[in-house]
Order: structure tokens, then sequence, then C-alpha cells
């Protein structure tokens, strides 16, 4: 069957999904195949739960006439994405980065809707596969998208560009993070900023940071907004962000001075979307960090900077900086490993290792290979079970703690331990 066929099978409902355990009724179910399953195997459970169609790619699956083969199931899941994009009157604003990609866009997502019926990526499904369903999760009645973009090698911004078509792009900034499928930060700024080489190929514009020389740079040939930053200013961390729009200050509920250029993203494209000045304050104010991306828990013994979603050198450089920076007593870090770094893997966890030695707190630990293999005075952990072992015998109390490492670390499991 041809897109345009299938667009037609679509368009009577909206819906697609891909997974027998989250049906929707009347949805069209992609059979994908991913690491664990194949998902031809669910399409005849997809259509007894509740699907109207079933798109497979083996024939041998083919056992009802809800049943609609094709070559592969994801490409023609990311071409039904790109065709629909086309059909859709709406902007759609595109965003990748280094750090502070689902952040920022929950927060655009938080400021536009004051004004708009906007849809936005979900969490962070943001690859080949959540970028068309992003796509696809959009109606006639969305006036505006907002499309988060993830990578760990070149050419996937450019690929998932050119599904989604945006005709804002907003890069949140270049660092140290998957270092080892990009080769290098050169390879990060080069492969993030195949969103700029979209934009800049088809007249587009950009939303860009003036305080980041090096976006300044890379957009200088661009059609471009550029944060006001006489209009909104950087009042302090207490711990939570507060700044200012117009001298109105907004107090906010995010930790950490560098999710500033975060929300001055935010509030950029809401003064340029003609968002009221008093609502973009009221979505800024209103939004609250989830899934352990800079939070703050209390235990009944500690006070939790809970930064354990992930990490790279980049947000680990900050995060150290402005914990360090803030007043608080008996402030301990735990760092665990950096995960996707590559060759550079060694060098960098020796430079976050003496950086957070030099920033004076009253107690480091590090936990993970990576760290155990680092040169310092102190304590380090192999894996997550000596800490654990430690930490019953040795409880912390009465300290504040930042907690930060890469997913696979899971250092939220240190709250109940804390
Ligand atoms: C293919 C798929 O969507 N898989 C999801 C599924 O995984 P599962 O463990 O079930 O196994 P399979 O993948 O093998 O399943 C194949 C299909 O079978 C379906 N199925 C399975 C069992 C069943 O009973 N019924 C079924 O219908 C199944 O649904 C599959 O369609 O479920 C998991 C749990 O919900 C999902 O985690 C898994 O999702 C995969 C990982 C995925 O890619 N999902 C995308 C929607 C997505 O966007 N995920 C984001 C990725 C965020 C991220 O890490 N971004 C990076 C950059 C990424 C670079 C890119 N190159 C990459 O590697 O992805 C960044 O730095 O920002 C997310 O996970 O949050
Ligand atoms: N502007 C920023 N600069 C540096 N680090 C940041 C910035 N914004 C957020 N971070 C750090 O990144 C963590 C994850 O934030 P977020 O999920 O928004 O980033 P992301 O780019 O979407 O990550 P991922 O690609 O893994 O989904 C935060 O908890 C914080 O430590
Ligand atoms: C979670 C994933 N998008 C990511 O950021 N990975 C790095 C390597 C991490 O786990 O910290």
């Amino acid at each position: 069957m041809d897109i345009p066929k299938l667009y037609e099978l679509y368009k009577t409902h909206y819906l697609v999904t891909t997974d027998t355990r989250a049906i929707s009724q009347n949805s069209l179910f992609f059979a994908l195949k991913g690491e664990n399953f194949n998902g031809n195997n669910f399409a005849e459970k997809a259509l007894a739960l509740g699907a109207r169609f079933a798109i497979i790619d083996e024939e041998t699956y083919q056992t009802d006439e809800r049943m609609i083969l094709v070559t592969d199931v994801l490409q023609t899941l990311q071409k039904l994405a790109n065709y629909h994009r086309k059909q859709l009157q709406l902007p759609i604003i595109g965003l990748t980065g280094s750090n502070g990609k689902t952040t920022s866009k929950e927060l655009i997502h938080g400021v536009l809707q004051q004004k708009f019926k906007t849809v936005a990526t979900k969490g962070n499904l943001n690859n080949h596969i959540g970028v068309p369903l992003t796509l696809l999760s959009m109606t006639p009645d969305t006036e505006l998208g907002i499309v988060e973009m993830g990578a760990n090698h070149q050419q996937e911004i450019a690929f998932l560009s050119s599904i989604c078509e945006p005709d804002f792009g907003y890069i949140t900034n270049f660092g140290k993070a998957h270092l080892e499928g990009f080769g290098g930060v050169e390879g990060v700024i080069k492969g993030k900023s195949e969103l700029y080489d979209f934009i800049r190929a088809n007249h587009k514009m950009v939303f860009v940071n003036p305080a980041d020389p090096i976006q300044m740079t890379k957009t200088s040939d661009i059609s471009r907004v550029l944060f006001d930053l006489e209009r909104i200013q950087y009042v302090g961390v207490n711990p939570f962000i507060q700044l200012s729009l117009d001298g109105q200050n907004i107090q906010t509920q995010l930790m950490g001075n560098y999710n500033f250029p975060n929300i001055a993203a935010a509030i950029t494209m809401g003064l340029h979307f003609g968002v009221p000045t008093d609502a973009i304050s009221k979505a800024i104010e209103g939004y609250v960090p989830q899934n352990n991306r800079s939070q703050i828990v209390k235990t009944a013994h500690n006070t939790l900077f809970l930064d354990a979603y992930n990490a790279n050198p980049s947000s680990m450089k900050v995060a150290l900086e402005n914990f360090a920076a803030l007043s608080a007593t008996h402030k301990t870090v735990i760092l665990g490993d950096m995960f996707e770094l590559g060759e550079d893997s060694a060098h960098e966890h020796q430079a976050i290792a003496d950086l957070a030695a030099s920033l004076h707190f009253e107690t480091i630990f590090l936990v993970g290979k990576n760290f155990h293999g680092v040169s310092t005075s102190h304590l380090s952990f192999e894996d997550f079970e000596s800490l654990k072992i430690h930490l019953s015998k040795h409880p912390f109390q009465n300290k504040t703690i930042l907690i930060k490492g890469s997913r696979g670390m899971r250092l939220e499991r240190l709250v109940e331990l804390l």
C-alpha cells in the first residue's frame, strides 16, 4: 500500500500505536522490530485489542485482511509521519542540543500552550521512532508543534529534520555528550548543527542564545531571533532559579543556574508567538521538573539534589559548580559514571574528579568502574552495591547531597538509602 492510501486510513482517527501493552482503540498498529521482540508477532493481538489495521512487514504473519503488508514497517512509519507533516498547516519548532532538550521542550510547551493548541514530544521520545510518533500525534486541531530531536551519531539530526521539517530551530547547547558516537566535541558540533543546515537550506528561522558564542557563530547566516537579555534577566538561585521578565520577578521551581538558558528560550518563543508576559511567567513558575532531573528531595535524614537522570562532562561540570555556589552546610556529592564517552572516558572522569576536589565539598563519593579508575584521595566504589554496603554501615545525616550520574547508573536508587 502506498503512503497516500495509508494516510487515508490514518486520517479517520489520527491514531497510531506501536505497542500492544498500550493500544488505542481504532489506531493503526505499526509492528516494529526491536531489541527484544518482533512486532509482527503482536499484530493479531493488536487487532483483537481494538486496533483498526496492523502494518506488518513479514508475510507469514498476514492472517487477517486488516493486516497491511509493507516492505519495512519502520520506514513506512517515518514516511507516513513526513507525509502528515506536509499536510499539517502549522508551525513546528524542532529542537536538539547536548543538554537540556527535554527541560527546554517542556518549558516551551508550557508557555506556548497558554495561547495555542500545542502538541509536544512526550517525555523524551526523541529518536527515529519517537519523532514520527510525535508528528503523528498532531491532528488538524493542533496549532503549533514542538518536536525534540535526540541523536548519538552523525546524520541522525539531518534525518529527523527531514522527517519533521521544522519551521523554527533551536539548539540548546553543544556539550561533551555521546562523544563516542559523534567522534569528539567537534563531531557533536557538526552533528547537532545538522538542524541549522536544514533551517539554512530551507530559509527558515532559529532562536539563539546571544550569550553562547558558538551558537552565534553557527547561525550568523541564518534568519534568527535572539533572546532579549535586556528583558529576560537572571537574578539568582535560592536554590531555585529566580529571574525577571520586563522587571517582573519570576520564581521558578527549577534548581541549577544552568537552567536559565532553557527558561530564556521558552520566554523568547513565547514573546515571538505573542503569548502575554503574565501568561509566560505563570507557565514558567508552574513547571516542576520530573524524572530525577534536577529535583530537590527531602528525606528523613538529608536534603538531596537529585540529578540522576543523566550525566556527561558538560552537565556534570555545571551541576558541580552550581552546587558549590549554593549556601548550604555539609555539602556532599555522589557522582556516578558517565557513559558513551569513548576514548575520552578516562580523561573526562579524571577531570570531573579533580573539579569536584577543587570545590571544597565536605564529602565526595565516586561510584562506577570509570570513576573507580581515577586517581583521587576521595572514596570511590567500583559499583552501586559496594556504595550501598558502605552507606548501610556509615549512614549520612543532615547533609545536603548532590547526586548525579548517567542513566545506566540509576543513582535514584540512593534515595531510599539516604
Ligand atoms: C521499538 C520500540 O519502540 N521499543 C520500545 C519497547 O521495547 P521492548 O522492550 O518491548 O522491545 P522491542 O523494542 O524489541 O519491541 C519491538 C516492538 O514490539 C512491541 N511489543 C513488545 C511487547 C509486547 O508485549 N507488545 C508489543 O507490541 C514493542 O512496542 C515494539 O514496538 O517498549 C519499551 C518500553 O516501553 C520502550 O522503551 C522501547 O522504546 C524504544 C527504546 C524506542 O526507541 N522508543 C522510541 C519511541 C524513543 O524515542 N525512545 C526514547 C529514546 C530517547 C533517547 O535515548 N535519546 C537519546 C538519543 C537517541 C539516539 C538514537 N540513535 C537511539 O539510539 O535511540 C538522547 O540522547 O536524547 C526513550 O526511550 O525515551
Ligand atoms: N542548559 C543546560 N546545560 C547543562 N546541563 C543541563 C542544561 N539543562 C539541563 N541540564 C542537565 O541535564 C539533565 C537532563 O536534562 P534534560 O532531560 O532536559 O536534557 P536532555 O538534553 O533532554 O537529555 P536527554 O537527551 O538524555 O533526554 C538535567 O538534570 C541537568 O543536569
Ligand atoms: C538517557 C540518554 N539520553 C543519555 O543521556 N545518555 C547518557 C549517556 C546518560 O546515560 O547519561
